[in-house]
Protein backbone atom coordinates (compact mmCIF):
# COMPACT_ATOMS: atom_id res chain seq x y z
CA UNK A 1 0.00 0.00 0.00
CA UNK A 2 1.34 3.69 -0.63
CA UNK A 3 1.85 6.07 1.98
CA UNK A 4 -0.80 8.90 1.38
CA UNK A 5 1.44 12.41 1.03
CA UNK A 6 0.17 14.75 3.40
CA UNK A 7 -0.30 19.07 2.66
CA UNK A 8 3.17 20.52 3.18
CA UNK A 9 2.67 24.14 3.82
CA UNK A 10 6.55 25.03 3.61
CA UNK A 11 7.30 28.12 5.51
CA UNK A 12 3.73 27.20 7.18
CA UNK A 13 2.69 29.76 4.63
CA UNK A 14 -1.44 30.31 5.38
CA UNK A 15 -1.99 27.95 7.81
CA UNK A 16 -3.61 29.23 10.86
CA UNK A 17 -1.32 28.26 13.86
CA UNK A 18 -4.00 29.63 16.81
CA UNK A 19 -6.45 32.74 18.02
CA UNK A 20 -5.12 35.40 18.97
CA UNK A 21 -6.61 38.49 21.00
CA UNK A 22 -3.37 41.14 20.57
CA UNK A 23 -3.18 42.05 17.30
CA UNK A 24 -5.02 42.00 13.66
CA UNK A 25 -3.16 42.18 10.84
CA UNK A 26 -5.64 42.59 7.70
CA UNK A 27 -3.95 42.43 3.97
CA UNK A 28 -6.93 43.24 2.39
CA UNK A 29 -7.68 46.46 3.95
CA UNK A 30 -3.85 47.65 4.60
CA UNK A 31 -4.99 47.60 8.01
CA UNK A 32 -3.49 46.91 11.56
CA UNK A 33 -4.99 46.97 15.29
CA UNK A 34 -3.63 46.41 18.38
CA UNK A 35 -6.42 45.46 20.96
CA UNK A 36 -8.94 46.63 18.65
CA UNK A 37 -7.20 50.39 18.30
CA UNK A 38 -5.77 51.06 14.41
CA UNK A 39 -1.99 51.58 15.02
CA UNK A 40 -1.99 54.38 13.26
CA UNK A 41 -4.37 55.80 15.74
CA UNK A 42 -1.82 54.86 18.46
CA UNK A 43 1.16 56.51 16.48
CA UNK A 44 -1.00 59.73 16.23
CA UNK A 45 -1.82 59.87 19.87
CA UNK A 46 -0.20 57.49 22.41
CA UNK A 47 3.13 57.44 23.88
CA UNK A 48 5.65 53.87 23.53
CA UNK A 49 4.24 53.60 27.19
CA UNK A 50 0.26 53.55 26.82
CA UNK A 51 0.92 51.39 23.89
CA UNK A 52 3.25 48.86 25.86
CA UNK A 53 0.18 48.52 28.44
CA UNK A 54 -2.41 48.07 26.08
CA UNK A 55 -0.46 45.13 24.35
CA UNK A 56 -0.14 43.40 27.86
CA UNK A 57 -3.28 44.40 29.68
CA UNK A 58 -5.72 44.84 26.55
CA UNK A 59 -7.04 48.20 27.42
CA UNK A 60 -5.52 51.21 27.41
CA UNK A 61 -4.36 52.74 31.21
CA UNK A 62 -5.84 55.09 33.16
CA UNK A 63 -3.58 58.21 33.97
CA UNK A 64 -3.54 56.47 37.30
CA UNK A 65 -2.85 52.69 35.78
CA UNK A 66 -0.27 54.63 33.22
CA UNK A 67 1.42 56.82 35.82
CA UNK A 68 2.11 53.51 38.51
CA UNK A 69 3.67 51.31 35.29
CA UNK A 70 5.47 54.61 34.34
CA UNK A 71 7.03 54.71 38.32
CA UNK A 72 7.60 50.80 37.93
CA UNK A 73 9.23 51.25 34.74
CA UNK A 74 11.42 53.93 35.22
CA UNK A 75 12.62 52.52 38.72
CA UNK A 76 13.68 49.16 36.33
CA UNK A 77 15.99 50.92 34.32
CA UNK A 78 19.05 50.34 35.83
CA UNK A 79 21.17 47.99 34.97
CA UNK A 80 23.33 45.97 37.68
CA UNK A 81 26.92 46.04 37.60
CA UNK A 82 27.33 42.15 37.16
CA UNK A 83 25.25 42.52 34.10
CA UNK A 84 27.19 45.54 33.27
CA UNK A 85 30.69 43.74 33.58
CA UNK A 86 29.14 40.87 31.31
CA UNK A 87 28.38 43.14 28.80
CA UNK A 88 31.81 44.61 28.85
CA UNK A 89 33.44 41.16 28.45
CA UNK A 90 31.93 40.78 25.53
CA UNK A 91 33.83 40.57 22.02
CA UNK A 92 34.12 44.17 20.49
CA UNK A 93 33.72 42.68 17.07
CA UNK A 94 30.21 41.06 18.23
CA UNK A 95 26.60 41.96 16.63
CA UNK A 96 24.71 44.09 18.84
CA UNK A 97 22.14 41.80 18.88
CA UNK A 98 24.52 39.32 20.72
CA UNK A 99 24.80 41.48 23.48
CA UNK A 100 20.87 42.60 23.96
CA UNK A 101 20.45 38.32 23.32
CA UNK A 102 22.77 37.65 26.32
CA UNK A 103 21.85 39.83 28.24
CA UNK A 104 18.42 38.81 28.30
CA UNK A 105 19.47 35.33 29.07
CA UNK A 106 21.67 36.63 31.89
CA UNK A 107 18.64 37.88 33.64
CA UNK A 108 16.85 35.07 33.34
CA UNK A 109 20.28 32.91 35.35
CA UNK A 110 19.99 35.92 37.99
CA UNK A 111 16.40 35.69 38.47
CA UNK A 112 15.54 34.14 41.45
CA UNK A 113 11.93 33.51 39.88
CA UNK A 114 12.42 32.50 36.78
CA UNK A 115 10.77 29.66 36.82
CA UNK A 116 7.88 31.14 37.80
CA UNK A 117 5.56 31.40 34.65
CA UNK A 118 2.33 33.43 36.76
CA UNK A 119 0.67 35.56 34.58
CA UNK A 120 1.48 38.58 37.50
CA UNK A 121 5.20 37.05 37.64
CA UNK A 122 5.73 37.40 33.53
CA UNK A 123 3.99 40.95 33.57
CA UNK A 124 6.45 42.19 36.33
CA UNK A 125 9.60 40.80 33.91
CA UNK A 126 7.89 41.86 30.62
CA UNK A 127 7.83 45.54 32.62
CA UNK A 128 11.64 44.99 33.74
CA UNK A 129 12.83 43.58 30.45
CA UNK A 130 11.63 46.43 28.81
CA UNK A 131 12.80 48.93 31.20
CA UNK A 132 16.20 47.71 30.87
CA UNK A 133 16.96 46.71 27.44
CA UNK A 134 17.38 50.63 26.58
CA UNK A 135 20.49 51.08 29.28
CA UNK A 136 21.96 47.80 27.55
CA UNK A 137 21.63 48.90 23.94
CA UNK A 138 22.69 52.94 24.64
CA UNK A 139 25.69 51.29 26.95
CA UNK A 140 26.58 49.45 24.25
CA UNK A 141 26.43 51.94 21.22
CA UNK A 142 28.57 53.92 23.41
CA UNK A 143 31.08 51.38 24.36
CA UNK A 144 31.93 50.52 20.68
CA UNK A 145 32.35 54.39 20.15
CA UNK A 146 34.77 54.63 22.97
CA UNK A 147 32.17 56.42 25.34
CA UNK A 148 31.45 56.07 29.09
CA UNK A 149 27.55 54.43 29.32
CA UNK A 150 25.20 57.12 30.63
CA UNK A 151 22.46 56.37 33.40
CA UNK A 152 18.85 56.23 32.97
CA UNK A 153 17.14 59.15 34.10
CA UNK A 154 14.20 58.87 35.90
CA UNK A 155 11.64 61.64 34.99
CA UNK A 156 12.41 61.05 31.20
CA UNK A 157 9.73 59.59 29.03
CA UNK A 158 10.92 56.41 27.36
CA UNK A 159 12.39 57.12 24.23
CA UNK A 160 13.57 60.59 25.48
CA UNK A 161 15.60 58.75 28.03
CA UNK A 162 17.12 56.21 25.77
CA UNK A 163 18.21 58.55 23.50
CA UNK A 164 19.76 60.96 26.16
CA UNK A 165 21.47 57.70 27.56
CA UNK A 166 22.90 57.31 23.58
CA UNK A 167 23.70 60.50 22.64
CA UNK A 168 24.04 62.31 25.78
CA UNK A 169 21.35 65.41 24.78
CA UNK A 170 17.58 64.99 23.99
CA UNK A 171 17.37 65.70 20.67
CA UNK A 172 14.81 67.90 18.86
CA UNK A 173 11.20 66.91 20.13
CA UNK A 174 10.40 66.21 16.37
CA UNK A 175 13.87 63.77 16.29
CA UNK A 176 12.35 62.17 19.66
CA UNK A 177 8.47 61.72 18.86
CA UNK A 178 9.61 60.17 15.04
CA UNK A 179 11.79 57.85 17.08
CA UNK A 180 8.64 57.28 19.37
CA UNK A 181 6.69 56.47 16.60
CA UNK A 182 8.60 53.73 15.23
CA UNK A 183 8.81 52.07 18.28
CA UNK A 184 4.73 52.10 18.59
CA UNK A 185 4.64 50.73 14.71
CA UNK A 186 7.37 48.21 15.59
CA UNK A 187 5.42 47.06 18.72
CA UNK A 188 3.47 43.92 17.95
CA UNK A 189 2.79 42.21 14.65
CA UNK A 190 0.48 38.82 15.13
CA UNK A 191 2.56 35.39 14.67
CA UNK A 192 5.51 36.94 12.95
CA UNK A 193 8.50 34.95 13.11
CA UNK A 194 9.90 36.02 15.81
CA UNK A 195 7.06 35.77 18.38
CA UNK A 196 6.12 32.34 16.96
CA UNK A 197 9.44 31.55 18.06
CA UNK A 198 8.54 32.66 21.40
CA UNK A 199 5.18 30.92 21.36
CA UNK A 200 6.83 27.54 20.57
CA UNK A 201 9.42 27.76 23.73
CA UNK A 202 6.39 28.88 26.07
CA UNK A 203 4.37 26.17 24.81
CA UNK A 204 7.61 23.76 26.05
CA UNK A 205 6.26 25.47 29.56
CA UNK A 206 9.86 27.09 29.25
CA UNK A 207 10.35 30.36 31.31
CA UNK A 208 10.11 34.46 29.48
CA UNK A 209 13.40 34.79 29.80
CA UNK A 210 13.75 31.53 27.09
CA UNK A 211 11.28 32.55 24.87
CA UNK A 212 12.20 36.22 24.32
CA UNK A 213 16.19 34.86 23.93
CA UNK A 214 14.61 32.70 21.38
CA UNK A 215 12.46 35.70 19.71
CA UNK A 216 15.47 37.90 19.74
CA UNK A 217 18.01 35.40 17.48
CA UNK A 218 14.75 35.24 15.12
CA UNK A 219 14.46 39.02 15.03
CA UNK A 220 18.06 39.11 13.93
CA UNK A 221 17.82 37.63 10.62
CA UNK A 222 17.50 39.72 7.58
CA UNK A 223 14.13 38.42 6.37
CA UNK A 224 12.62 39.65 9.50
CA UNK A 225 14.19 42.31 11.82
CA UNK A 226 17.60 42.60 10.42
CA UNK A 227 16.25 43.68 7.24
CA UNK A 228 16.47 47.72 8.68
CA UNK A 229 20.08 47.23 8.78
CA UNK A 230 20.34 45.75 5.88
CA UNK A 231 18.35 48.30 4.18
CA UNK A 232 21.11 51.12 5.37
CA UNK A 233 23.91 49.21 4.39
CA UNK A 234 22.05 48.99 0.75
CA UNK A 235 21.73 52.81 0.75
CA UNK A 236 25.24 53.68 1.69
CA UNK A 237 26.37 51.47 -0.98
CA UNK A 238 24.45 53.24 -3.63
CA UNK A 239 25.54 56.96 -1.89
CA UNK A 240 23.84 58.77 -4.21
CA UNK A 241 19.87 59.17 -6.13
CA UNK A 242 21.58 58.75 -9.43
CA UNK A 243 22.65 55.33 -8.95
CA UNK A 244 19.65 53.94 -7.70
CA UNK A 245 17.82 53.03 -10.23
CA UNK A 246 20.65 51.17 -12.25
CA UNK A 247 21.75 49.25 -8.59
CA UNK A 248 18.25 48.06 -8.01
CA UNK A 249 17.71 46.62 -11.37
CA UNK A 250 21.26 44.83 -11.27
CA UNK A 251 20.03 43.20 -7.95
CA UNK A 252 16.79 42.23 -9.73
CA UNK A 253 18.27 40.66 -12.72
CA UNK A 254 20.83 39.07 -10.53
CA UNK A 255 18.03 37.66 -8.54
CA UNK A 256 18.57 39.17 -5.76
CA UNK A 257 16.54 39.88 -2.83
CA UNK A 258 15.67 44.01 -2.13
CA UNK A 259 15.85 44.29 1.43
CA UNK A 260 12.98 46.39 2.75
CA UNK A 261 10.66 45.16 0.28
CA UNK A 262 8.03 42.38 0.32
CA UNK A 263 5.97 40.61 3.12
CA UNK A 264 4.68 37.11 4.39
CA UNK A 265 1.00 38.66 5.17
CA UNK A 266 1.17 41.98 2.94
CA UNK A 267 0.93 41.46 -0.67
CA UNK A 268 -0.28 44.67 -1.51
CA UNK A 269 2.29 47.39 0.87
CA UNK A 270 2.59 47.42 4.72
CA UNK A 271 -0.41 49.18 6.67
CA UNK A 272 2.59 50.95 8.63
CA UNK A 273 4.73 52.05 6.08
CA UNK A 274 2.89 55.43 5.32
CA UNK A 275 3.22 56.65 9.39
CA UNK A 276 6.57 56.24 8.83
CA UNK A 277 7.05 57.09 5.54
CA UNK A 278 6.00 60.31 6.77
CA UNK A 279 7.90 60.35 9.74
CA UNK A 280 11.35 59.47 8.47
CA UNK A 281 10.32 62.64 6.23
CA UNK A 282 10.33 64.88 9.68
CA UNK A 283 13.51 63.75 10.58
CA UNK A 284 14.97 64.62 6.71
CA UNK A 285 13.84 67.58 7.16
CA UNK A 286 15.58 68.14 10.31
CA UNK A 287 18.61 66.54 9.32
CA UNK A 288 19.62 67.38 6.15
CA UNK A 289 19.09 63.92 4.77
CA UNK A 290 17.11 64.72 1.57
CA UNK A 291 19.61 62.34 0.08
CA UNK A 292 18.26 59.25 1.74
CA UNK A 293 15.04 60.71 0.99
CA UNK A 294 15.56 60.90 -3.14
CA UNK A 295 17.11 57.49 -2.67
CA UNK A 296 14.39 56.28 -0.95
CA UNK A 297 11.82 57.39 -3.74
CA UNK A 298 13.44 56.00 -6.56
CA UNK A 299 14.00 52.59 -4.97
CA UNK A 300 10.83 52.69 -4.21
CA UNK A 301 9.38 53.43 -7.81
CA UNK A 302 11.77 51.42 -9.55
CA UNK A 303 10.85 48.27 -7.30
CA UNK A 304 6.68 48.72 -7.65
CA UNK A 305 7.09 49.36 -11.58
CA UNK A 306 9.60 46.46 -12.12
CA UNK A 307 7.73 43.75 -9.64
CA UNK A 308 4.78 45.49 -8.02
CA UNK A 309 6.25 44.16 -4.40
CA UNK A 310 6.20 47.36 -1.86
CA UNK A 311 8.31 48.54 0.74
CA UNK A 312 7.71 46.71 4.32
CA UNK A 313 8.54 48.81 8.19
CA UNK A 314 11.87 48.44 7.90
CA UNK A 315 12.61 50.20 4.72
CA UNK A 316 11.81 53.78 6.38
CA UNK A 317 13.17 53.19 9.79
CA UNK A 318 16.81 52.07 8.29
CA UNK A 319 17.39 55.46 6.77
CA UNK A 320 15.21 57.10 9.63
CA UNK A 321 17.71 55.71 12.44
CA UNK A 322 20.53 56.70 10.21
CA UNK A 323 19.66 60.15 10.07
CA UNK A 324 18.56 59.86 14.21
CA UNK A 325 22.64 59.23 14.22
CA UNK A 326 22.49 55.45 15.36
CA UNK A 327 25.40 53.43 14.02
CA UNK A 328 23.66 50.92 11.60
CA UNK A 329 23.82 47.73 13.79
CA UNK A 330 21.85 49.26 16.14
CA UNK A 331 19.00 49.27 14.02
CA UNK A 332 17.70 45.86 15.05
CA UNK A 333 18.31 46.03 18.84
CA UNK A 334 16.15 49.02 18.76
CA UNK A 335 13.44 46.88 16.94
CA UNK A 336 14.07 44.63 20.14
CA UNK A 337 13.43 47.58 22.67
CA UNK A 338 10.13 47.95 20.73
CA UNK A 339 9.12 44.16 19.49
CA UNK A 340 9.60 42.62 23.46
CA UNK A 341 6.46 44.11 24.56
CA UNK A 342 4.13 42.46 21.52
CA UNK A 343 6.43 39.17 22.43
CA UNK A 344 5.84 39.17 26.40
CA UNK A 345 2.08 39.48 25.59
CA UNK A 346 2.24 36.98 23.09
CA UNK A 347 3.88 34.72 25.58
CA UNK A 348 1.82 35.73 28.32
CA UNK A 349 -1.31 34.52 26.08
CA UNK A 350 0.30 31.23 24.99
CA UNK A 351 0.89 30.67 28.28
CA UNK A 352 -2.67 31.02 29.39
CA UNK A 353 -4.30 28.53 26.96
CA UNK A 354 -1.13 26.69 26.31
CA UNK A 355 -1.31 23.53 23.71
CA UNK A 356 2.60 22.09 22.47
CA UNK A 357 3.69 23.61 19.61
CA UNK A 358 4.62 20.80 17.06
CA UNK A 359 3.95 19.97 13.50
CA UNK A 360 4.73 16.88 11.66
CA UNK A 361 7.16 16.79 9.05
CA UNK A 362 6.87 14.54 5.91
CA UNK A 363 10.27 12.51 5.91
CA UNK A 364 12.25 12.52 2.73
CA UNK A 365 15.58 10.65 3.69
CA UNK A 366 16.55 6.99 2.39
CA UNK A 367 14.64 4.12 3.00
CA UNK A 368 14.72 2.49 6.37
CA UNK A 369 17.91 -0.04 6.74
CA UNK A 370 20.13 -2.63 8.40
CA UNK A 371 23.58 -1.28 10.20
CA UNK A 372 26.07 -3.67 8.53
CA UNK A 373 28.33 -4.55 11.70
C1 LIG B 1 9.64 43.60 10.07
C2 LIG B 1 9.76 42.54 9.05
O1 LIG B 1 10.20 41.47 9.34
S1 LIG B 1 9.23 42.85 7.46
C3 LIG B 1 10.19 41.76 6.42
C4 LIG B 1 11.60 42.20 6.33
N1 LIG B 1 12.37 41.39 5.38
C5 LIG B 1 12.84 41.89 4.22
O2 LIG B 1 12.66 43.05 3.89
C6 LIG B 1 13.62 40.92 3.40
C7 LIG B 1 13.25 41.00 1.92
N2 LIG B 1 11.95 40.40 1.70
C8 LIG B 1 11.79 39.06 1.54
O3 LIG B 1 12.75 38.30 1.55
C9 LIG B 1 10.39 38.51 1.41
O4 LIG B 1 9.53 39.46 0.85
C10 LIG B 1 9.83 38.00 2.75
C11 LIG B 1 10.78 36.95 3.34
C12 LIG B 1 9.72 39.15 3.75
C13 LIG B 1 8.45 37.40 2.55
O5 LIG B 1 8.59 36.43 1.64
P1 LIG B 1 7.59 35.23 1.31
O6 LIG B 1 6.21 35.51 1.72
O7 LIG B 1 8.18 33.99 1.81
O8 LIG B 1 7.61 35.32 -0.22
P2 LIG B 1 8.82 34.90 -1.15
O9 LIG B 1 10.13 35.23 -0.58
O10 LIG B 1 8.57 33.47 -1.53
O11 LIG B 1 8.52 35.85 -2.35
C14 LIG B 1 7.51 35.63 -3.35
C15 LIG B 1 8.07 36.11 -4.68
O12 LIG B 1 8.35 37.50 -4.59
C16 LIG B 1 9.75 37.75 -4.72
N3 LIG B 1 10.17 38.69 -3.69
C17 LIG B 1 9.62 38.83 -2.45
N4 LIG B 1 10.29 39.78 -1.78
C18 LIG B 1 11.25 40.22 -2.60
C19 LIG B 1 12.27 41.17 -2.44
N5 LIG B 1 12.41 41.85 -1.30
N6 LIG B 1 13.11 41.37 -3.50
C20 LIG B 1 12.98 40.69 -4.65
N7 LIG B 1 12.02 39.77 -4.84
C21 LIG B 1 11.19 39.52 -3.82
C22 LIG B 1 10.42 36.41 -4.50
O13 LIG B 1 11.65 36.33 -5.13
C23 LIG B 1 9.40 35.46 -5.03
O14 LIG B 1 9.51 35.44 -6.43
P3 LIG B 1 9.28 34.08 -7.25
O15 LIG B 1 7.86 33.68 -6.94
O16 LIG B 1 9.52 34.48 -8.64
O17 LIG B 1 10.27 33.11 -6.70
O1 LIG C 1 4.75 39.99 10.24
C1 LIG C 1 5.83 39.63 9.76
O2 LIG C 1 6.01 38.54 9.19
C2 LIG C 1 7.02 40.51 9.82
C3 LIG C 1 6.71 41.88 10.29
O3 LIG C 1 6.29 42.73 9.54
C4 LIG C 1 6.87 42.18 11.70
O4 LIG C 1 7.18 41.29 12.48
O5 LIG C 1 6.67 43.34 12.08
Amino acid sequence: MTEAIPMIYKGLAGVVVDTTAISKVVPETNSLTYRGYAVQDLAAHCSFEEVAYLLWYGELPTPAQLELMCQRERAARRADRSLLSLLAKMPDNCHPMDVVRTAISYLGAEDPAEEDNSREENLAKALRMTAVLPTIVAADFRRRRGLDPIAPHSHRGFAENFLNMCFGTVPDPAIVRAFEVSLILYAEHSFNASTFAARVVTSTLSDIYSAVTAAIGALKGPLHGGANEAVMHDMLEIATPDRAEEWLLAKLAAKEKVMGFGHRVYKNGDSRVPTMRSALADVAERTGGENWLRIYEILEKTMVSATGIKPNLDFPTGPAYYLMGFDVEMFTPIFVMSRITGWTAHIIEQGGSNALIRPLSQYSGVPQRTVVA
